[in-house]
């Protein structure tokens, strides 16, 4: 490493360096973050697009003193590298590592957690308004990226904070991406506000500040030329009751530094909430990232001078393709199938979509509730909608889910994603709760395919039904079975008998069937494929009810509430007392690391499983040596 950057140990240190110094500081930090990214995986392109905002913001902010609130956090690795975490780097988005993520936890200069998006605004305003209150001296700053402040929740809080006295700044981090190219009005009007407006903005930040972009300054000159006589119109922004600067290269930092020292001052003299605008660009200084930001947001590890590489070998196919394929071959099938992403069109596996039904595709944006209640609209115009969602994010849009699908029992199918832990991005996207808080919800229904094969006949099932359905399926790859190529679905509601066994039997709901079968092997006991968390198959529960002495019930979701709770209820329900162990993720939050790590680390894989079997049931198991001399 160089010596620079050796040198920062905080952002005190930091601050003591010479403006000059800033320069090849900040060359250093975006090697560093290449080289770590590189060796670790994670979250590139945004990170390197941040290189100098962060900079900046630490050295003219009194932090942590000061609150920065970064929105999502995906790109705040500059920024745990300069307050003390260079080491942890080795150690990013892995067991007992550091988090990918802003955590409180984990460092006095991580103000606020997060991972989803969107939050930033709301939460520095209610810093802001704090420490108003308390009589503090300090200000606060959210760092928002254009993607995330298309989401509503970044409008909610603007709405507030215009009107709001507080020490507020709000930095929108402009690189004309989300994810995937970003989308929606406010995109177009950010892109206007680049090209007309830029008169309007250099008038707020003042000639001073723009003496050291020779680009930008040339620029605004050329538009002062234009607008002389013209009424400039006040920004969005203005409106919301902001002092709107900028746009200013969010890469100079001859530019960003007398700008926020001039913000600085404006927030200290009260002056009402601030708004700069800068313009970045994901990846910036590595070419390759530059090119291609989309595969470089996330990806995994990789040798800096050659890049991201094709696998050798072809790998296993994923959940999320099998559902890429099973959307598109049912769009031909079906000509009123519509499908919706809140952002998430790589993640979700609808590239292909797009490209073949451009017409039927519609990325929304990170809005995830207008997600829901858009789909819920073209639903009730007979149109039918397949809101692809990570788990996770659907937490989101639960108010929508109820009021507006529920509710009016729209038929819908919502593929979730991400369902169960999904390792590195760790407990903000863990998609834990999604069992428990659907089948709450009466009219919805949820099938939990325990492979691949299952995942395109019960998305076929879904689609057929005249309710709204959910299908929830786990993050990459699942054993492998042979997807089938037609639209064939399953019957609806109903398990099946996977391994004939005796004294215990293991209900398994999704992927975690293929665990519980070597349990069931190893044990003699009786294995079943439940399928639907809802509706349960009553008339199969009830069978192995009577033929078992006990039950075990297996799913990678929350524990309370979940599919064992359904088991427990409808045994009540029946009257029936049988024994039941629920087995799934415990009450608490499960951190980052190797997704197989932490099946094991809850007694998830089929190690864990057997043990806890063992433990309770011990009396009723009849292992494999005594079957055979059984036999
Ligand atoms: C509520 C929510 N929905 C979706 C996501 C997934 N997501 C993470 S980053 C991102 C794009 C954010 O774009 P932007 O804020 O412009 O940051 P950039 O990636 O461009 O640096 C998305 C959609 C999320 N984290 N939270
Ligand atoms: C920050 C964020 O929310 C996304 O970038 C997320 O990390 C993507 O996760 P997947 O890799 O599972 O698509
Ligand atoms: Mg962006």
């Amino acid at each position: 490493m160089t010596q620079l950057l050796a040198s920062i140990n905080s952002p005190d240190d930091l601050r003591r360096l010479s403006r000059s110094q800033l320069h090849p500081l900040a060359d250093e930090l975006r090697r560093f973050v290449i080289d770590s990214v590189s060796s670790t995986g994670g979250h590139l392109s945004s990170n390197l697009g941040t290189v100098e905002l962060t900079v900046a913001l630490h050295y003219v902010f009194n932090t942590p003193q000061d609150r920065l609130v970064w929105d999502v956090g995906h790109q705040t690795y500059p920024h745990k590298i300069l307050t003390g975490r260079r080491d942890g780097m080795k150690t990013l988005r892995q067991l007992g590592g550091i988090s990918g993520f802003p955590r409180r936890e984990e460092s006095e200069y991580d103000t606020f957690g997060t991972a989803h998006s969107s939050t930033s605004i709301s939460a520095a305003l209610g810093m802001a308004l704090a420490s108003k209150i308390k009589g503090e001296d300090r200000r606060s700053v959210a760092i928002i990226g254009d993607g995330a402040m298309t989401a509503g929740m970044a409008f909610e809080a603007l709405n507030n904070a215009g009107i709001a006295d507080g020490r507020l700044l709000v930095v929108l981090n402009d690189n004309d991406m989300s994810i995937s190219p970003p989308v929606g009005a406010l995109n177009r009007y950010l892109a206007q506000l680049m090209s007309g407006q830029f008169y309007s903005a250099a008038k707020n930040v003042g000639k001073q500040v723009l003496k050291g972009a020779p680009p930008l300054f040339e620029l605004a000159k050329r538009l002062e030329e234009h607008a002389k006589g013209m009424v400039v119109p006040a920004t969005l922004f203005e409106k919301f009751g902001f002092n709107y600067i900028g746009p200013i290269d969010g890469h100079d930092l001859d530019s960003l530094i007398p700008t926020l020292e001039n913000i600085r001052s404006l927030l200290d003299s009260d002056s009402g909430p601030q708004f700069l605008h800068v313009v970045t660009k994901k990846g910036q200084g590595y070419k390759l990232a530059e090119a291609d930001p989309v595969a470089y947001h996330g990806p995994g590890k990789f040798d800096p001078a050659v890049g991201l590489v094709k696998p050798a070998n072809k790998p296993k196919t994923t959940f999320t393709q099998v559902f890429g394929q099973w959307l598109c071959d049912m769009a031909a099938a079906d000509p009123k199938l519509v499908g919706i992403t809140p952002a998430m069109r790589e993640g979700s596996g609808m590239v292909e979509f797009e490209r073949r039904f451009p017409g039927r595709y519609f990325d929304v944006g990170i809005a995830e509730q207008h997600a829901v209640t858009f789909a819920a609209g073209l639903a009730c115009e007979g149109l039918k909608p397949v809101v692809a969602i990570y788990s996770t994010f659907l937490q989101r849009g639960y108010d929508q889910l109820i009021h507006d699908v529920a509710l009016q029992k729209l038929p819908m199918v919502f593929a979730l994603d991400r369902a169960g832990l999904v390792g590195a991005d760790g407990a903000t996207h863990a998609g834990a709760y999604d069992i428990a808080f659907v089948r709450c919800i009466p009219n919805m229904s949820m099938a939990c395919p325990a492979d691949e094969a299952e995942c395109r006949q019960l998305l076929s099932t879904a689609h057929a039904q005249n309710h709204p359905v959910t299908v929830r399926y786990p993050r990459g790859a699942g054993v492998g079975t042979e997807v089938p190529t037609s639209l064939d679905g399953l019957p609806f509601g109903k398990g099946e008998v996977r391994l004939e066994g005796q004294g215990v039997a293991i209900l398994a709901f999704g992927s975690l069937l293929y665990p519980a079968l070597e349990v069931g092997e190893s044990l003699g006991a009786t294995v079943a494929n439940m399928r639907w968390a809802k509706p349960l198959d009553l008339e199969l529960l009830r069978t192995l009810a009577a033929s078992h002495q006990a039950l075990v019930t297996v799913e990678e979701g929350c524990t309370m509430g979940g599919a064992g709770s359904a088991v427990l209820e409808a045994l009540q329900a029946e009257g029936l007392t049988l024994p039941v162990l629920v087995l799934g993720l415990p009450d608490e939050f499960i951190e980052h690391g190797d997704p197989a790590k932490l099946l094991a680390m809850v007694g998830l894989d089929a190690k864990g499983i057997d043990a806890a079997v063992r433990a309770r049931f011990a009396g009723l198991i009849t292992p494999a040596p005594e079957r055979a001399a059984a036999a």
